[in-house]
Order: C-alpha cells, then structure tokens, then sequence
C-alpha cells in the first residue's frame, strides 16, 4: 500500500475549466499551500462543519480540483491508481459506478479519449441526480436494484474492459455496519464485472481496511491473474479505505466450483 502522505510532485497543468478541453488533466497537486485558512467557529454551525470546511480550505487535493476543473477531489484516487497500475488506455470501454459527482468519469472519458473518434466508451452511474459528462453515458440509478445491471450493459452493447466502483453508502459512524454495506456494495460491483469484463479485463473497487473480505477475495483469485490492495496518497489517512485492484480477468474455466451462493 502507499502511504497517504503530502501530494505527489506533477506536471501541473493549466487550468481551463471546460470539460470539452483537450488538454489531458491529472496532475497531482505540486506542494502544500503555505497559507492556512483558519475558520472561525459561526453562530449555528456545528463544531464538525467549522472543521469539515477548514479541511476543505487547506486540502491541496481540493484546491487543485477545482483549479483543474475536476469534480471531485476523488478524481485524484483514480489518477494515481492509473498512473500505479497502467489502468486506463485510449479506446478502452469503461463502466464507473458510484461515479458522481463526475470526478472518476472525466478522468475515464480524458483517458480513454471517448470524445474522439475510435475512442472509448464510459458509462457512469450513481443513485444521486449528477449533471452529465460530456463524453460519457451518465445514468441515475440504484446499482443495488435488479433492473441497473441491464440498464449498464445495454448502454455499453458489448464487453468492458475496466469496472471502476468507488460507490460508498452513507457512513453511520458505526464500524462494522459501514463494513458491511460497502463490502455488501463491492460484492455486487465484482459480480457484475463477472458478467461484463472482456477477457484481459480490470476491475477497481473501494473496500474497507482490512482489504476484500475471504470469499470474495477467493473468487477473484480464482478469476484473475492478480490481486492487489492500495491506499493512493489522495485518500485521506484517517479514511479506511483502500482499493482492491485485480487485473487479467479471465473468467472461470467450464464449470468450476466458486463457492458463491447461487440461491
Ligand atoms: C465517493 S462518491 C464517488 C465519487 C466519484 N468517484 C467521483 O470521483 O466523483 C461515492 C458515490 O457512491 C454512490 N452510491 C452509493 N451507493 C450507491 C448505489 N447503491 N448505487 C449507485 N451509486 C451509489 C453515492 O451516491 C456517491 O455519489
């Protein structure tokens, strides 16, 4: 795993705003601010909102969001997840899931140039209303309901060759109940990348630290030729997530037994 330390030195690039721009985004901030914006306690804001907002004042990894014109700071997870592990490829056909408010899929659509012609494709999804990337088929929509599956395959018409999902429910403050969702929400990622992935396909997951749990870890050993977990620098240190990473999918040979509960 990296360690979640200070931002990465980068190209830096220049920063137009417009999501058509050709100019390739990604750069990761180069340095800390050396200004410390101090919020003072307001009348009727919560001691946790007055430090929420000085976080966001102070994070490189913000700041450089917005002055790159990306949507979240989380763009910055995949870049570093790509620039680690050689993900994203022009005329790559991608799915992103839990993709707003954009930041993964305009990374997706820059890097697998889906604006230009023979580029690739990316369709994002997200339960929450997202305001459309342009370049990409953006949808809205529960991925834990039975119809969402058939609504990605049908925008995609064909293989994938990236599942990206950095799809997180709500956190409760309760340790093993956040667990949960977010491993019950990778499972469902994984099994879906099963019916999707071409083979060669990739798959990119948030999960809890700790990693993938047994039997999910299991099975995709069993279907990809290798496994790893990362922590990228752009993923707050007292967070605990981590990324399962698994590339080479190649399915399962005729008839293997997974272990996976088909009842
Ligand atoms: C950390 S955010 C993703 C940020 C995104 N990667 C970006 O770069 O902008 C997690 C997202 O997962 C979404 N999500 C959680 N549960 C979901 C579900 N069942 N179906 C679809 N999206 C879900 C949330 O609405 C949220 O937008």
């Amino acid at each position: 795993m990296s360690s979640a330390e200070g931002p990465k030195s980068g190209g830096g690039s220049k920063g137009s705003k417009s999501e058509a721009s050709s100019r390739v985004r990604g750069s990761a901030p180069t340095g800390s601010r050396d200004l410390f914006v101090r919020v003072r306690t307001a009348k009727g804001r919560k001691a946790s909102s007055t430090r929420w907002l000085q976080r966001q004042l102070n994070d490189p990894y913000v700041l450089e969001a917005k002055r790159q014109g990306l949507r979240s700071r989380a763009a910055f997870k995949l870049i570093e997840l790509d620039e680690r592990f050689t993900l994203l490829k022009p005329g790559m056909r991608v799915v992103d899931l839990g993709a707003a408010p954009g930041g993964w899929t305009q990374i997706a659509v820059e890097r697998t140039r889906s604006l230009h012609p023979n580029g690739g494709k990316v369709v994002g999804m997200d339960i929450l209303e997202w305001e459309g990337v342009a370049g990409a088929t953006c949808l809205t929509h529960d991925f834990m309901d039975d119809a969402a599956p058939l609504m990605l395959k049908g925008a995609m018409d064909g293989a994938v060759d990236l599942v990206l999902s950095d799809m997180a429910a709500p956190t409760t403050g309760h340790r093993q109940t956040d667990h949960l969702r977010v491993m019950g929400l990778a499972e469902a990622a994984w099994y879906f990348a099963e019916e999707v992935l071409a083979p060669g396909g990739a798959f990119v997951c948030k999960v809890f630290q700790g990693g993938t749990e047994g039997a999910l870890l299991t099975r995709m050993k069993k279907m990809c030729e290798v496994i790893r977990h990362a922590k990228p620098p752009a993923s707050r240190q007292g967070s605990p997530e981590v990324y399962v990473i698994a590339q080479g999918f190649r399915g399962l040979s005729g008839g293997e037994d997974t272990g996976r509960d088909e009842s």
